[in-house]
């Protein structure tokens, strides 16, 4: 099923997932679809390997943890928050080297903590791992508590590519 883009969320200057100055990170670009589900595009490189050509467990982790998080500000912008627990299912190799997409949303929302699930997809949409993870809300200022994170360090980056991304096909 195909669904609208209908916004680009922010970057971070040094987060693993999403920052852009993380020279060892994944640079995810997230993109806001119509459905209230939220669709990260990576790419993997060596640094992020286990196994030669396989992406590390740990580094999956990783992206499926901020995707399902970040799932939220689609509901509301303003909410923050910190993950306190993430199963993940590793269903098959995650390659290296070529695009691949994260998605997230949430199932679960309370006053102090909201639930989520998401998955990671390679193009041709073949899941090759799954996750559910919980987050505890907190205040951005509690969470960064000696710079002004979302006015220094929480950065809309305009990206030439996209202009090109519209729509996506989910798998699910
Ligand atoms: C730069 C890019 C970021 C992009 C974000 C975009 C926006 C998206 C918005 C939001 C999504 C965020 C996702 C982003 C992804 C990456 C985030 C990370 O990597 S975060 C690093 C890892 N996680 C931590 O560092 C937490 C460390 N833990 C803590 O700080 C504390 O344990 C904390 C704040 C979670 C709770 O500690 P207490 O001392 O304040 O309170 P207590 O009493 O322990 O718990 C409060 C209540 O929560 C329950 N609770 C705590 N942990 C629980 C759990 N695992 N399961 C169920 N309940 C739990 C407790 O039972 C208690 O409930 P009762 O008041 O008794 O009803």
């Amino acid at each position: 099923m195909i669904y609208k883009v209908l916004k680009k969320q922010n970057n971070s200057e040094m987060c693993f997932v999403c920052g852009i100055h993380n020279e060892s990170g994944l640079n995810t670009s997230y993109y806001e679809l119509e459905n209230n589900q939220l669709i990260g595009v990576f790419k993997g490189h060596d640094v992020h390997q286990s196994y030669p050509e396989r992406m590390h467990g740990g580094i999956v982790t990783a992206l499926l943890d901020e995707t399902i998080g970040r799932a939220v500000q689609t509901l509301d912008e303003n909410i923050w928050g910190v993950t306190v627990e993430i199963t993940v299912r590793f269903v098959k190799p995650v390659p290296l080297d070529q695009v691949l997409y994260t998605v997230g949303y949430v199932t679960n929302m309370r006053s102090r903590m909201f639930e989520g699930e998401g998955y990671v997809c390679n193009t041709d949409k073949e899941i090759l791992a799954t996750a559910k993870a919980k987050y505890f809300i907190q205040h951005v200022d509690k969470i960064v508590s000696d710079i002004d994170f979302v006015r220094e360090q929480w950065i809309y980056v305009d990206d030439a590519k996209d202009s090109e991304v519209k729509s996506f096909d989910l798998p699910k």
